[in-house]
């Protein structure tokens, strides 16, 4: 008996080769392959980031669904600000929780936030669940890992979900293997399935051509990190109230591993902060070259906003990944949404289209996304930037 395997989920990463103590697992064509001296410690499961790993079922004690219940979201906050992507989440959790008749749940984590409760009510949680302490003033894998595997054993939820933030994709996979379940990473999309009652999962898969739907039938809970933007915040309703859930906090000081040296403030990064960012100016090939950026740099900085880019613009190395829009970059839900030299392929349109207002510039009048756009421009980008940049200096100044 050795440790499973799943070839089409494994990145890689050789995470596990170097965590087996025994040398049991080697890797073959960029995959993880596994080999008769696996002892099945498990040490492979913790490290693989992906959950490609998992223990054999045979001789694991059958998980009882009907012990599981309700729907949770686990609240990001930082700085005592609920992020928005836990509000999204439990507009969305809301909608899973009274298909499948069950409660819906926040769970929210951090030091003295007891107050940020009552707008969790307000976004629809029946109930929150509340670990305050001083170990949780800033986020740590260990801590939060500690906090929430606990309250998963005590309360058993059905299903939670999670942002796929940097928080969300450090705590889901770890949790997910310590309460021994399935992970559906980086969901674009979530609903019921009406056959089995299941969360459906949905998520692009093999280099985004195809969406997969995902269900997670024999273990619990059903978990999922979904995207930030891919559902819009909840209308909020103060007259809702809720039952406040205060849980004992059991981590100690000897779990936290990790030292907080700095926090590097968000004006250093809000260029590329896209999926808080209430203004994006998104650049695509027809900028024509890097340097023709600074028009995109100046206008976002003019509105206070982030940048985008298209794929083909971060292939040519004109943006760094973390600006790419799109189904295989970040999905954004911004304001206004300005879209220069960009055709508006589909799998960017995936990744921006829920924007409140697209605005287009294109010197091609058919270009499709015109389609989507509320307000088109069409015209040379680099003539109509400098002019729009100048316009809205001087509006700024009569303001
Ligand atoms: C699996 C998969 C995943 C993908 N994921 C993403 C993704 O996440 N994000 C993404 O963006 N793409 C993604 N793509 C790529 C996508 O299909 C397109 O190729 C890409 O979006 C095109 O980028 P673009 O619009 O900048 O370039 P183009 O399609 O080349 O369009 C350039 C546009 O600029 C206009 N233009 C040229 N010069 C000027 C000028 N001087 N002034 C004004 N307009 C001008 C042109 O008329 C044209 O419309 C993915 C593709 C695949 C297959």
């Amino acid at each position: 008996m050795a440790v499973i395997i799943e070839k089409e989920q494994c990145v890689g990463c050789s995470a596990c080769v170097s965590a087996c103590p025994f040398g049991a697992i080697v890797m073959e064509d960029d995959k993880a392959v596994v080999t008769d001296t696996c002892t099945v410690c498990g040490a492979c499961v913790d490290v693989c980031a992906v959950t490609a790993i998992t223990r054999p079922a045979a001789g694991e004690p059958a998980v009882d669904t009907s012990e599981y219940k309700g729907v949770w979201v686990y609240i990001e906050q930082f700085q005592g600000k609920v992020r928005s992507v836990g509000l999204e989440l439990l507009g969305q959790g809301r909608i899973v929780a009274d298909a499948m008749g069950q409660e819906l749940a926040a769970v929210l984590i951090g030091d003295d936030v007891a107050p940020l409760a009552k707008d969790l009510f307000a976004s629809g949680a029946d109930k929150v669940y509340l670990i305050e302490g001083v170990e949780y003033k800033h986020y740590s894998t260990d801590a939060y890992t500690i906090a929430i595997t606990d309250l998963i054993h005590t309360y058993k939820p059905a299903v939670i979900l999670m942002g796929a933030t940097n928080d969300g994709r450090d705590l889901g996979p770890r949790i997910a293997c310590r309460v021994g379940t399935g992970l559906t990473a980086d969901c674009t999309n979530l609903g019921i399935d009406e056959e089995s009652g299941l969360v459906a999962w949905t998520r692009p898969a093999f280099g985004g051509n195809i969406m997969a739907t995902i269900l997670c039938p024999n273990h619990r809970p059903q978990m999922g990190t979904v995207r930030p933007n891919v559902f819009k915040r909840p209308e909020p309703d103060m007259s809702r109230s809720g039952e406040l859930i205060r849980v004992a906090s059991k981590v100690k000081a000897a779990d936290i591993r990790t030292k907080l040296i700095e926090i590097l403030s968000l004006a250093d990064t809000a260029s590329c902060n896209l999926e808080e960012a209430e203004f994006i100016v998104a650049g695509g090939r027809g900028m024509g070259k890097p340097e023709n950026f600074a028009l995109i740099e100046e206008l976002a900085a003019i509105l206070g906003g982030a940048v985008g880019a298209s794929r083909a613009a971060v292939d040519a190395g004109w943006k760094p990944a973390i600006h790419q829009v799109g189904q295989t970059g970040k999905t954004v839900a911004p304001k206004v949404y300005i879209a220069c030299g960009i055709s508006g392929a589909i799998q960017h349109l995936a990744g921006m289209s829920t924007s409140d207002i697209i605005i287009a510039i294109n010197k091609d009048a058919d270009a499709p996304i015109f389609k989507s756009a509320d307000f088109g421009i069409v015209g040379d980008v680099l003539e109509v930037l400098p002019i729009l940049i100048e316009e809205i200096k001087k509006l700024k100044q009569t303001c």
